[in-house]
């Protein structure tokens, strides 16, 4: 089988890369001639774990290709994917441009029956748009060459795109042709291999699925947040508290870790949507203006603690920050925690000195030189006041806090992913704070 993959991003690319993998030609494209000249040689635009090598493997054996050429390269396929990004318009709504550019882009150089498929999440109603805007290139043309629409939205997390893209929760495909649905099936044969299921709907409910799920998802984290929130007023334990909920299989122990608030390139935006497609529709999404409302407030949490901690006074003083990415294992700086925090740092005279494992060339971006950038992360405590743990990187995950002490100016240290034990850092010299959790006798001691 022959497909496109339109949009070379991180859905994109993935998304070419391993259906490539399983056997299938796949020609990826992009707009972004940079983008597809270091894809030629072999350079990512991205950084995502093991998908370099995967990349290099299948080019050198002739089953992927990049390409800026749309025209040539959707002839002869079964399938033409559409992967580009949906971002917020001003009023939260996805942005349908790229998507709608892409469908008029296939309908003006399609020359055979294809499978035009949305892997963008998109909003209920966006195929039909597809479909039509492809329906007009083709009138304009004089030319009625058959096609289905379908939607087939993505459910990888970045970080581990690769594990989730070849072994998959479930896929969800809404279709309307059995012609499409039969093309849908042969594509994803492959991936079915251990039972994961391959879920046929009808195309409104494959993309309200998209969005109800990452909903469901960030409704589960902020609210963990709240309850985290409330067990530090209260004297509780949110670790504890998390472990004696996730136990319950109703509720399941994923995504219910609090922190500093939900990041990324779709947590944020696909909850926004889905409150303005629910408003233009007469209808008011309330569980999810609260979700985003929680959200919005957890990343101010660890900064008022600093805050609080130092008095008000942070002018002068110095943060060493680990970790600037939304998560780890990604460069992805989208809508990170870290921007928020550091923001306010500066915006207070403080100074900051940061270190992430890869995302620290992502973050000059929109950090630049207001802060320094460390070589690793033991160079940023060099007389630091606190360290701030932004983004959980396995490599922050057991330091030497020996070491750490000896460093610092102020053994202080501001957990915002509770991944260090406060007893242990107490019994260490070091003043703890995390998220929703109990301090240690001895600390609280010390500080009365
Ligand atoms: N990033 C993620 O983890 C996930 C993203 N999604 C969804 O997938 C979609 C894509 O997201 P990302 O991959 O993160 O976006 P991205 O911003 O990383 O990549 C989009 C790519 O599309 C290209 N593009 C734009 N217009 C084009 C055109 N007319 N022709 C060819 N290429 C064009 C851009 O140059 C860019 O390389 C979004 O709707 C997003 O919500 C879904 C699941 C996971
Ligand atoms: O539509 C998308 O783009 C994707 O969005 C998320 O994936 P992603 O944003 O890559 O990363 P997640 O692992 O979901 O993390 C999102 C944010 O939630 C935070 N998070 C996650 C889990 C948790 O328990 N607590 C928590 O605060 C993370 O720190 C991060 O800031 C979804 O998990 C994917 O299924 C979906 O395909």
């Amino acid at each position: 089988m022959r497909i496109a993959v339109v949009g070379t991003g991180y859905v994109g690319l993935v998304t070419g890369t391993c259906f490539s993998e399983v056997g299938i030609d796949v020609t990826c494209i992009d707009i972004d001639t940079n983008k597809i000249e270091n894809l030629k040689k072999g350079i990512l635009p991205i950084y995502e774990p093991g998908l370099e090598e995967m990349v290099a493997r299948n080019t050198q054996k002739e089953r992927l290709s990049f390409s800026t050429d749309l025209a040539t390269s959707i002839q002869g396929c079964d399938a033409a994917f559409i992967a580009v990004g949906t971002p917020p318009g001003e009023d939260g709504s996805a942005d349908l441009k790229y998507v709608l550019a892409v469908a008029r882009s296939i309908g003006q150089n399609m020359n055979d029956y294809l499978v035009v498929v949305t892997k963008s999440t998109v909003p209920v109603g966006t195929a039909n748009k597809v479909r039509k805007a492809i329906e007009e290139e083709l009138t304009a043309r004089g030319v009625d060459i058959p096609f289905d629409v379908a939607s087939n939205p993505e459910f990888l997390k970045e970080g581990a795109a690769i594990e989730d893209f070849l072994k998959p929760d479930r896929i969800v495909v809404g279709v309307c042709s059995e012609k499409a649905e039969t093309v849908m099936t042969k594509l994803y044969k492959p991936f079915l291999m251990n039972g994961h299921p391959l879920i046929f709907m009808d195309i409104p409910s494959a993309e309200m699925t998209k969005y109800a799920a990452n909903a469901m998802l960030a409704t589960k984290i902020s609210f963990m947040n709240d309850i985290a929130n409330l067990c530090e007023i209260m004297g509780a334990d949110v670790n504890m508290v998390r472990k004696g909920i996730g136990s319950d299989a109703r509720i399941g122990n994923k995504f219910i870790y609090p922190g500093i608030g939900y990041g990324g390139s779709c947590f944020p935006k696909d909850v926004k949507a889905l409150i303005r497609t629910a408003n233009e529709n007469g209808y008011e999404m309330r569980v999810l203006k609260s979700v985003e409302e929680v959200n919005e407030n957890q990343k101010s949490v660890l900064f008022n603690k600093i805050s609080t901690h130092f008095s008000g006074n942070l002018a002068g003083k110095t943060f060493a920050v680990w970790g600037l990415s939304f998560k780890p294992k990604t460069d992805d700086m989208r809508e990170a925690p870290s921007l928020v925090i550091i923001k306010k740092l500066l915006e207070q005279g403080a100074q900051v000195k940061a270190y992430d494992p890869v995302a620290m060339e992502e973050a000059k971006h929109s950090l630049g030189d207001t802060i320094q950038y460390g070589k690793d992360e033991y160079e940023t405590l060099i007389d630091a006041d606190a360290l701030l743990l932004v983004t959980e990187w396995p490599e922050f995950r057991s330091p030497n806090f020996t070491v750490a002490s000896k460093l610092m100016k102020d053994k202080v240290v501001f957990d915002g992913r509770n991944i260090y034990d406060a007893k242990d850092l107490n019994e260490k010299g070091f003043t703890y704070y995390g998220i929703g959790v109990k301090q240690p006798v001895e600390q609280l001691n010390a500080t009365v």
